[in-house]
């Protein structure tokens, strides 16, 4: 992934999520979450059942929910369109038979592109994944590793100007870990990057803003900046800034 390119989408000013509750039957999973994200990667973090993916799913639409989610541009508020968004799930499944450049073209052209366009944006998201070798390989024969980052590939071809990834550096070696936190910070100055993760490293290394989700609430909306302040008065020893930050606001916690 090459940090020097930049998705060609329309900047957009913010997506505002107001008051947002969801449940699946009896559980609360989402309990009036309201918060807002600017250009720029936005770390989303929390416990286990916190309501991560839940917030990803109702910002990507397929979730329902009361509350509003809608995109802030030029003082103009709207939908979120599909188009607009590109979303990594936390699991997904791929058709197995087709090969990666097929998988990613496929993508391409369900989220808008002409073919033409289509196949040329499989070509530059596979480039920026690191799987230009494997473009004629069969899904069916990848590693788990580069499965994940053909879900990448799939979610950034359209180049889209709000990019949900759910724990996207899972299974990825260090090497592409660095490869793509370089690229999420070379296209965040004009994206929307909302990344759940459960390493504090990824928060350390590419997050500016930090949003910190447990029991369905938001618990901490702040920079990344502050959430090392935060930590700095809560520092145990052999402890990190943000760990100690992470600890200290969720401990003790009632879990739902
Ligand atoms: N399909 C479902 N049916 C019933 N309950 C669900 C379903 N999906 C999630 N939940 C519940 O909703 C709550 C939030 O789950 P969610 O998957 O959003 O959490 P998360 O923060 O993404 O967790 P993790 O870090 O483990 O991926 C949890 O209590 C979970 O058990």
């Amino acid at each position: 992934m090459k940090a020097q390119e930049r998705p060609g989408g329309p900047a957009l000013r913010r997506i505002e999520v107001e008051n947002v509750s969801a449940r699946y039957g009896q559980v609360r999973a989402l309990d009036s979450v309201t918060f807002s994200v600017t250009p720029g990667v936005c770390a989303l973090l929390g416990p286990n059942g916190a309501g991560k993916t839940t917030l990803m799913s109702s910002i990507v639409g397929i979730k329902t929910h009361d509350g509003r989610i809608e995109v802030v541009e030029g003082g103009q508020r709207a939908q979120i369109r599909p188009t607009d968004v590109g979303y990594l799930p936390q699991r997904f499944d791929l058709a197995s038979a087709m090969c990666c450049h097929e998988t990613v073209q496929y993508a391409a052209w369900c989220q808008g592109r002409s073919p033409r366009q289509a196949r040329q944006a499989s070509v530059d998201a596979l480039e920026r994944v690191g799987l230009t070798d494997k473009a004629h390989a069969k899904v069916k024969t990848l590693s788990g590793g580069q499965r994940q980052r053909l879900g990448i590939a799939c979610a950034i071809a359209h180049r889209p100007p709000i990019l949900l990834l759910d724990e996207p550096t899972v299974g990825l070696d260090p090497t592409q870990r660095y490869r793509l936190r370089e690229y999420l910070t070379g296209i965040a100055e004009n994206t929307c990057v909302v990344v759940s993760t459960h390493l504090l490293e990824d928060v350390h290394v590419m997050a500016d803003q930090v949003v910190i989700i447990d029991g369905g609430k938001i618990i901490f909306n702040d920079t990344k900046d502050a959430m090392v302040a935060h930590g700095a008065q809560h520092q145990h020893a052999g402890e990190s800034t943000l760990e100690a930050a992470y600890r200290s606001l969720t401990d003790g916690k009632p879990r739902p």
